[in-house]
């Protein structure tokens, strides 16, 4: 584990609570913690209590750890590039975090659900000999439990939104490629409090399974200008829709306004670790309403014609890659490509 003892969140510092919602009575079918997810995504975030996939992100961070150490050079090898590709290393710097251009100071590792699905086959790229050497005790593990986890909460999703049967997983098969990756995050201790080390964002895909350990994950909730602390709560995983679930269902799940700072109070002393999985549509899924489909989201389309996101009919590979590139230094030309990076943060950050 990259930190074994580490100060509490400040009790001092305000936070914005989610709702913990337990994934065993999801698993079960259980209907009243049901209407609370529902309740829950369709306001902001949530978090999931046991979701059984503990030891694998503990084995996560510590490949993280190993990943990290490797000389800059070696890391270097197997940089995700400037064309739009988020597999791969992230060196800290290569992203702007705002239209000013400010660099972020966050390191990650992100591998290719389709790549460990491959394994030892080469879907996409090549990785680390630290990531390699992990796949099949530590990494294939992660994604594969990280998936079918997302994968019952988007058939949640899927009755509630009034669509027929398996509308939602059809768009997430594994059959088909997509952007869906883990990604381990370091931020290194002692930044500036002024420093932001992930720029405000919505997630690209449908769903994000994050782990984290010390604070410093902020949000933005629809209605307020200032950001919030979520607070992190030991083997509790923190849930965000993203920019394409958004979309599909016509505005009525919404993708979470968030940014990283450095930890408040005394954890900004320490090496800042989190853990994520992201499920993102198939590469050719069209982001569109899935209005024709269910009488719920054509509704929620008419209802919230103004505020309502729309991706303009581009594919899910198409989103995701404008959002990647444009958020790289190296493609900057000004605070537009900042702009083009955006999503469906509609103007708000
Ligand atoms: O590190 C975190 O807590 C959040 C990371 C995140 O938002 C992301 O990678 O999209
Ligand atoms: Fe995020």
């Amino acid at each position: 584990m990259p930190v074994p003892q580490l100060p509490p969140f400040p009790a001092d510092v305000h936070t914005h609570p989610l709702l913990v919602i337990d994934y065993d009575l999801l698993e079960a079918g259980n209907q009243q913690e049901i209407d609370r997810l529902w309740d829950a995504a369709t306001n902001l975030g949530f978090c999931l209590k046991n979701h059984g996939v503990q030891a694998e992100v503990d084995g996560m961070f510590e490949m993280g750890e190993a990943t990290m150490k490797l000389p800059i050079d070696e890391k270097m090898k197997f940089e995700q590039g400037d064309e739009g590709s988020s597999f791969g290393y992230k060196a800290a710097g290569a992203n702007a975090v705002d239209a000013n251009g400010m660099l972020d100071t966050v390191e990650f590792i992100n591998i290719a659900k389709d790549d460990a699905f491959a394994w030892p086959s080469i879907a996409h790229r090549t990785y680390p000999s630290t990531v390699t050497s992990r796949m099949e005790s530590t990494v294939i593990p992660f994604v594969k439990k990280s998936t079918e986890i997302n994968t019952t909460i988007l058939n949640i999703f899927n009755t509630k939104l009034g669509l027929p049967e398996g509308e939602l997983i059809k768009r997430h098969n594994d059959a088909e490629f997509s952007g869906s990756e883990a990604r381990t995050i370091k931020n290194p201790k002692g930044m500036s409090q002024e420093r932001t080390a992930l720029g405000a964002h919505t997630d690209f895909g449908s769903l994000s399974f994050l782990h984290n350990r010390l604070g410093g994950l902020q949000v933005l909730p629809p209605g307020i200008d200032e950001w919030q602390y979520v607070k992190p709560l030991p083997s509790h995983a923190i849930c965000n829709v993203g920019d394409a679930l958004a979309v599909l269902s016509g505005g009525i799940l919404h993708s979470n306004i968030h940014r990283v700072v450095p930890p408040p109070g005394a954890q900004a002393n320490y090496e800042r670790w989190s853990q994520v999985f992201f499920t993102r549509p198939g590469n050719s899924v069209i982001l569109d309403p899935l209005s024709s489909l269910s009488p719920v989201i054509a509704n929620a389309v008419q209802r919230n014609k103004e505020k309502h996101s729309n991706a303009g009919g581009a594919t899910a590979q198409e989103w995701f890659t404008r959002r990647i590139k444009n958020q790289r230094i190296k493609n900057r030309t000004g605070p537009e490509t900042w702009h083009a990076s955006r999503g469906t943060e509609q103007g708000r950050a």
